[in-house]
């Protein structure tokens, strides 16, 4: 029996990889799915590296560029879990008792302070000491007059003015490296929003146990799973986060095996597209790929950072290219743990946007303890031998620090030389290239020297710049996701779906649950024929994969 109906995936990254997964496990026999993975996916944001311990022969360490761990609670973590049993993966847990669980630190004020666990642990917390008289406010102030806001505003309104400075702005450094006056409340922190509407008040509606924000899908999902694998639950109540022996990318790379096994999926390597064209009378999208002939599809779901997917389209969205994503410097840095202790273990610290113009003026988000928060990575001699340290520098100050530091090698060339730069631009770009490097990798050798009291020299050093690695949702991205997802079905009536970090989450787990909802109802949209196959249809409701926009 030949395959009647094929369904494409653009984007080899963990959405991309995941939605193929899904695809391939829920469509009927006949449905051929095309995964064309284009650029390398390992020059990405989740990528690990094992390295050879030069201090310690035989012993490697695990480096990690990006997210480090995944949380199993909640419906998206569990839904990871779900896939990381199929996958046979096994998870090396960190139990909600370790140091790693318990201390996560914020550098404020010259001193380490714990960060606050739980959200009623953030309102009172002793940062913020001096501002708790301002706090009451929130019991009495009314709620937003419009559908969103910065994260800065509805903080500085509901708790009043410094309360975004300190806490809130440097746990936004940790999970977007963003500008909390630019990011939306709304489509971050959804639960301060919903508290807010539902309850009138943040801490009102705390106490009530209010202010979860899941969809019906989410909620059937969480009942299978739980029905279908009651051993998880276990491991999520012991577990704070886990990761793999080599790192996040395990779960890339697991899938990638699976599907290269599976007769319906044809993997398309390193495959550039540059152009979709949409026949809606004929159900049919033509795929163009440079140096390849056509591919024609009967659906299309991109899972590519939304920019990229504008490239390919004839009509132009705004809302593809609305947001920007922002750059992460990452410098893994090792030493040999008898020269170098951590006073205070556990996951890491990060650094506040109050303190950028007086410690923090090269822009650093924070710094991961690697070794305390994902022990047991590395192998042989060296473990437990090193003190691995990892610190993240950018996100949203990158241009102006490399600015900066443009500005500050031209004067100094101009010192030495006394004469303006004349070399070639493409000469004087890759030197600048490799000095922002090498002032990457000072500025983290000095933030731990300053913060941690570190002052040995690593054994080693990988700097690694992630070039738009985190999307940023600017404020009332709910509503262009909304509009987008209105404008999709219209003009082309299911023939194309998105997913992907860009859209409804840019977490791992919420990349690989929104994966899943895609692939199943695209799945859902099949329609039997009289001969017993599966073919896709048209129908008034299209999948576009922002369908839960709406209740967000
Ligand atoms: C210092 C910068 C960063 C650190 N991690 C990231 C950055 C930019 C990236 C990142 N962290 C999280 C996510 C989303 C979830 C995921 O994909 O796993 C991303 C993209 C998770 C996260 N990290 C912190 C928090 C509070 C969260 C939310 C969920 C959770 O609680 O796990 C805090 C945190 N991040 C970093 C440090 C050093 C740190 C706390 C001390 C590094």
């Amino acid at each position: 029996m030949s395959p009647r109906t094929h369904i494409a995936v653009l984007g080899g990254g963990i959405s991309g990889l995941s939605t193929a997964w899904y695809l391939a496990r829920t469509a009927p026999s006949n449905v051929s799915i095309s995964l064309f993975e284009g650029a390398r996916r390992t020059g990405g944001w989740l990528h690990s590296d094992r390295v050879n311990d030069p201090k310690h022969p035989g012993g490697s360490v695990l480096l990690e560029r990006g997210p480090r761990s995944l949380r199993p609670q909640g419906v998206s973590g569990l839904n990871t879990l779900e896939m990381v049993k199929a996958l046979s993966l096994e998870p090396e847990p960190v139990p909600k008792t370790s140091p790693a669980a318990m201390n996560r630190f914020i550098f404020s004020r010259k001193k380490m302070h714990k960060l606050p666990s739980t959200l009623m642990g953030a309102l009172t917390h002793p940062l913020l000491a001096t501002k708790l008289p301002r706090a009451g406010l929130d019991l009495v102030k009314g709620s937003c007059k419009g559908d969103d806001e910065s994260i800065q505003d509805f903080v500085t309104r509901r708790f009043g003015k410094g309360f975004s400075d300190d806490l809130i702005s440097a746990m936004v450094h940790g999970i977007y490296a963003g500008d909390v006056s630019k990011l939306s409340v709304r489509s971050t922190f959804g639960m301060l929003y919903h508290l807010e509407k539902d309850y009138g008040s943040v801490a009102l509606g705390l106490l009530m146990g209010g202010g979860a924000v899941e969809t019906p899908w989410d909620l059937t999902l969480k009942e299978k799973i739980v029905k279908n694998m009651p051993e998880l639950k276990n491991f999520v109540d012991l577990t704070s986060i886990y990761s793999f022996k080599n790192g996040i990318e395990e779960l890339s790379r697991a899938l990638e095996k699976d599907l290269s096994t599976n007769k319906r999926v044809t993997i398309h390597k390193e495959s550039h597209v540059d152009k979709l064209d949409f026949d809606l009378a004929d159900r049919n999208v033509r795929i163009s790929i440079k140096g390849h002939n056509p591919v024609n599809v009967n659906s299309v779901i991109s899972a590519l950072p939304s920019p990229k997917l504008q490239n390919l389209l004839s009509n132009t969205y705004p809302e593809l290219t609305h947001n920007p994503s922002v750059t992460v410097a990452v410098v893994n840095l090792v030493y040999e743990s008898e020269k170098a202790q951590l006073e205070s273990p556990g996951f890491g610290y990060l650094i506040p946007r109050s303190e950028n113009s007086v410690v923090n003026h090269q822009g650093l988000l924070g710094v991961v303890f690697d070794s305390c928060a994902v022990p047991s990575q590395d192998s042989g001699p060296s473990r437990d031998k090193v003190l691995k340290l990892t610190a993240m520098i950018g996100g949203h100050m990158f241009d102006d620090v490399v600015a900066h530091q443009h500005q500050h090698e031209q004067e100094q060339d101009q010192d030495h030389s006394g004469a303006s730069q004349s070399s070639s631009t493409v000469a004087t770009k890759s030197h600048s290239n490799k000095n922002l490097e090498s002032f990457f990798k000072d500025s983290a050798i000095n933030a731990v020297k300053k913060h941690l009291h570190i002052d040995s020299t690593p054994e080693i050093v990988k700097v690694h710049i992630n070039r738009d690695c985190i999307p940023q949702y600017f404020v009332g991205h709910l509503q262009r996701m909304q509009a987008l997802d209105q404008t999709l079905r219209r003009d082309y009536d299911g023939l194309l779906a998105v997913t992907g970090a860009g859209y409804l989450g840019v977490s791992v787990n919420d990349c690989i649950k929104n994966a899943r909802e895609v692939a199943e109802d695209v799945v859902s949209k099949l329609e039997e024929e009289d001969d017993g196959e599966a073919k896709l249809v048209g129908k008034q409701e299209a999948i576009t994969g922002l369908e839960r926009s709406w209740f967000l």
